[in-house]
């Protein structure tokens, strides 16, 4: 049998020693604000909506009840962090499956850190012959760190620069299924 990376008792010890940053309430009305937005813009769009897998899950999960038009569903797979705490080269998993040429399409992904992973994706889909781009991630971290210009469209929830897990973002694979978002201990980290 494999071993798993972490133990249920290491994992059990990295949440109780990592600082609460929003609770669950705090991520439900984030993404009802979210999809409320996303509504009035692109409602009648008729747009494709990516998940970046696989932090982009919960969210998505979440977002798409709320969002009451016609939409179409797919998937993209990009990772730089590969299970780690820190970004490499972006890699290719998985790429839509849906024609984009002349679509609107609606990139979701759980977090906008250093947005390497985002502008490699919206220009993946620009290549693809999308007609426009609108990016949402219910997590925002500023820092000094990134792409220059890079924002998304709809952003939920702001968090320090810190290394963060919870409400679809990992902790080296794991604590995606944690219902609120942390900060991870300076000591977890790296
Ligand atoms: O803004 P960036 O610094 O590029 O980082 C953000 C990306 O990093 C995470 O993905 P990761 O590569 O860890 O894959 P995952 O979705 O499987 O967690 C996250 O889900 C974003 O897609
Ligand atoms: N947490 C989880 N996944 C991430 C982060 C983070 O802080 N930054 C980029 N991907």
């Amino acid at each position: 049998m494999q071993t798993p990376v972490l133990t249920a008792e290491q994992l059990d010890a990295v949440l109780a020693r990592a600082e609460p940053l929003h609770d669950a309430s705090a991520i439900e009305h984030a993404l009802e604000r979210m999809a409320a937005a996303i509504e009035e813009r692109l409602a009648g769009s008729n747009p494709v909506v990516l998940g970046v897998m696989t932090g982009a899950i919960v969210p998505l999960g979440r977002l798409l009840p709320q969002l009451g038009f016609a939409l179409e569903v797919d998937y993209i797979h990009a990772t730089r962090y590969h299970g780690s705490t820190v970004g490499r080269d972006l890699v290719w998993l998985a790429r839509p499956q849906t024609p984009l040429r002349g679509r609107t399409v609606l990139v979701v992904d759980d977090i906008l850190d250093e947005g390497h992973t985002l502008a490699g994706i919206v220009q993946e889909c620009r290549d693809e012959g999308a007609e426009a781009v609108f990016t949402a991630v219910l997590v925002d971290k500023p820092n000094v760190r990134r792409v220059p210009g890079l924002a998304a469209d709809f952003s939920g929830l702001e968090v320090p620069d810190r290394y963060v897990f919870g409400a679809g973002m990992d902790y080296r694979g794991y604590l995606r299924n944690v219902d609120g978002i942390y900060a991870a201990h300076r000591d977890d980290e790296g």
